[in-house]
C-alpha cells in the first residue's frame, strides 16, 4: 500500500508525522497522525496507543491540544490518531455536526447512502493496525482511547475485541448512544432502524454482557455541557457493576468536554496504557 508523509515534526525527541493513503475499506483517501516516540528506531518496536477523536474532529486536535508527545516519549509509546470519517468529496454527508463527515462513529454502516465509504469500525480494527505495523518499528501490542464519540469507539472496539487490545481508557464518551440523541441519529442513519444491530455498538450493553475484561479506565467532566442529555457515565457505570467489569471511572468537579480536560488528565491515561502494553 502506497503511504505518503505530508508532515513531520519533531517534538520530545520523536516525531509527529501525518501521512495519506488510498484506504480499500473506506473507498476513499485518508490521512492519519502517528507520534513515534525516541524508543522506537530500525532496531525496537514500539507498542500503540490508538486515540479515537470526538465529533468534528480530524487527525490534528488530539496531536495539537492534548498535550501527550512528553509522556508518550518517556513511556516509548507510540500514538496514533486516525479521522473520524471517510472523506472527499463524493462520501455522503449531513448538514448536521452529529452525522456524515466528521461522525463516522466508529461503526460499519449498513444503510444506503453511507454504507459505500462509511465503515470506520473496519478502518480501525483491521485496516489502519496492518498499516501501521507494516510500516513503522511498532509491535502488536494496542491499546485503544478516546474522546466522546472516540471514547464510545475505544470502549466498543476493545470489548469486541478482548484478544487485540490490552487496555481501554476514554474521556467523555457517549456511553450509552442507543439511548440518546447523538446515537439514536447516527445508529438509524448508520444501522437502520432495527435496534438489535445498535446492541454490539453500545459501550453500557456490551459491560453489562462482558464475559472477558479489558482493563478499563473512564474520566468524566462534573461541567460537561453534554453529560445529562448525551454521555450518560451512570449507565456504563451501573452496567460495570451488574458484570463486575473492572472499571475505573472518576468524575472531575469543574472540568468541560473541551480538550482543556482531555490535556489535564491524559498524563494519567498514558501510564495507563502504559503498564498494560509493557508487560
Ligand atoms: N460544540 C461542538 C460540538 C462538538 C464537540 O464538542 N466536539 C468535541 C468532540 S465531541 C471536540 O473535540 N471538538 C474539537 C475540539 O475541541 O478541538 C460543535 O458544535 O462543533
Amino acid at each position: 500500500m502506497i503511504i505518503e508523509n505530508v508532515s513531520s515534526n519533531k517534538v520530545f525527541d520523536g516525531w509527529h508525522k501525518q501521512y495519506t493513503h488510498q484506504s480499500a475499506v473506506l473507498n476513499c483517501n485518508m490521512r492519519f497522525a502517528i507520534y513515534l516516540p525516541p524508543q522506537a528506531t530500525n532496531n525496537q518496536k514500539v507498542p500503540v496507543l490508538y486515540w479515537l477523536s470526538g465529533l468534528t474532529c480530524t487527525d490534528e486536535n488530539f496531536m495539537q491540544k492534548a498535550g501527550a508527545q512528553r509522556i508518550a516519549a518517556e513511556l516509548g509509546v507510540a500514538i496514533v490518531a486516525p479521522d473520524t470519517s471517510p472523506r472527499g468529496e463524493d462520501v455522503a454527508d449531513d448538514e448536521g455536526y452529529d452525522l456524515g463527515k466528521g461522525a463516522g462513529f466508529y461503526v460499519n454502516a449498513t444503510e444506503a447512502p453511507w454504507s459505500r465509504h462509511y465503515q470506520m469500525y473496519d478502518y480501525i480494527v483491521k485496516e489502519l493496525p496492518e498499516l501501521i505495523e507494516s510500516t513503522f518499528p511498532v509491535n502488536e501490542q494496542r491499546s485503544i482511547a478516546g474522546h466522546s464519540m472516540g471514547g464510545h469507539g475505544a470502549l466498543t472496539i476493545a470489548m469486541l475485541n478482548p484478544d487485540r487490545y490490552q487496555s481501554m481508557s476514554a474521556f467523555s464518551p457517549i456511553s450509552n448512544p442507543m439511548n440518546c440523541p447523538w446515537g439514536q441519529k447516527a445508529f438509524t442513519a448508520y444501522l437502520g432502524k432495527d435496534k438489535a444491530f445498535w446492541r454490539i455498538h453500545d459501550a453500557s450493553e456490551l459491560m453489562r454482557q462482558a464475559k472477558r475484561f479489558v482493563p478499563a479506565k473512564v474520566d468524566q467532566g462534573e461541567s460537561d455541557d453534554f453529560l445529562t442529555e448525551q454521555l450518560k457515565p451512570e449507565m456504563l457505570e451501573a452496567a460495570a457493576k451488574a458484570s463486575g467489569y473492572p472499571l475505573e471511572i472518576n468524575l472531575h468537579q469543574g472540568y468541560d468536554h473541551s480538550y482543556y480536560f482531555i490535556s489535564s488528565f491524559i498524563e494519567a491515561h498514558l501510564r495507563f496504557h502504559a503498564t498494560h502494553l509493557n508487560k
